[in-house]
């Protein structure tokens, strides 16, 4: 589903990436791991089309996260490490995620309720002003409601509590079958259940992929 080829990225004299290949098939549960700095972050917006490679090659489905981004990202759900600073309330963000794109805000409602999030009583309050861990469990939230075929989260459980992170480790079990499940975190412990593959990454190198 996802092949990434003699990838290289620099920003200015900094290599991020240097020369980075691997494939992500389906059934794949990733964790990504490495230190700060190691180049997850870069890999994953890469995957995503943030980034024009300085050389190698992307493909999602077989097409080009940058020429065809409408494409690729109709299949991604994607939680990033710091939540975006969106200005509309829950209300008019489920509007326009319901309007723009086929998840059914049922299903939002759903997965929004098995992550003890009470959009009820916060539909008229706006994303930005949510806490930390209100504003990643909404995402997570739609993430799951998207049925994609690939998930990607970067660190989506640093303000999470105990309990919603057991919650949304339980929603992604049910979750994960014939996907590709790419999840970056520095606690490998959490996820040792969730994944059966370890890709670690240090300088901007793959150092290591173990399939469990
Ligand atoms: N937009 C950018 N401009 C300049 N340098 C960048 C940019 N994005 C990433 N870098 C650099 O690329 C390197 C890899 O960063 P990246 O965010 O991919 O690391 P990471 O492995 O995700 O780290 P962390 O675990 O801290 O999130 C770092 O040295 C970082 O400073």
């Amino acid at each position: 589903m996802i092949t990434i080829s003699n990838l290289t990225k620099k920003f200015g004299e900094h290599i991020s990436l240097e020369s980075v290949s691997c494939e992500f098939n389906k059934n794949d549960s990733i964790a990504l791991m490495g230190a700060n700095g190691a180049g997850k972050t870069t890999l994953i917006r890469a995957i995503l089309g943030y980034y024009h490679p300085d050389s190698g090659k992307v493909l999602v489905d077989g097409f080009c996260p940058i020429k065809e981004r409408v494409k690729v990202l109709q299949n991604v759900s994607f939680v990033p490490q710091l939540p975006p600073p969106i200005k509309l309330n829950i209300q008019e963000l489920m509007q326009y995620i319901c309007m723009s794109t086929d998840i059914d805000k049922e299903l939002i409602e759903h997965y929004s309720n098995e992550m003890k999030l009470d959009i009820k009583a916060n539909l008229y309050k706006s994303f930005f002003k949510l806490s930390g861990g209100m504003k990643q469990k909404l995402l997570i939230a739609i993430s799951l409601a998207k049925k994609s075929n690939i998930i990607i989260y970067d660190e989506p459980t640093a303000n999470l509590d105990p309990k919603a992170r057991d919650d949304f480790y339980r929603l992604l079990k049910q979750n994960e079958d014939e996907k590709v499940l790419l999840f970056v975190t520095h606690r490998v412990e959490e996820v040792q259940e969730l994944v059966n593959r370890q890709i670690y990454m240090d300088m901007g190198k793959v150092v290591a992929d173990e399939r469990l």
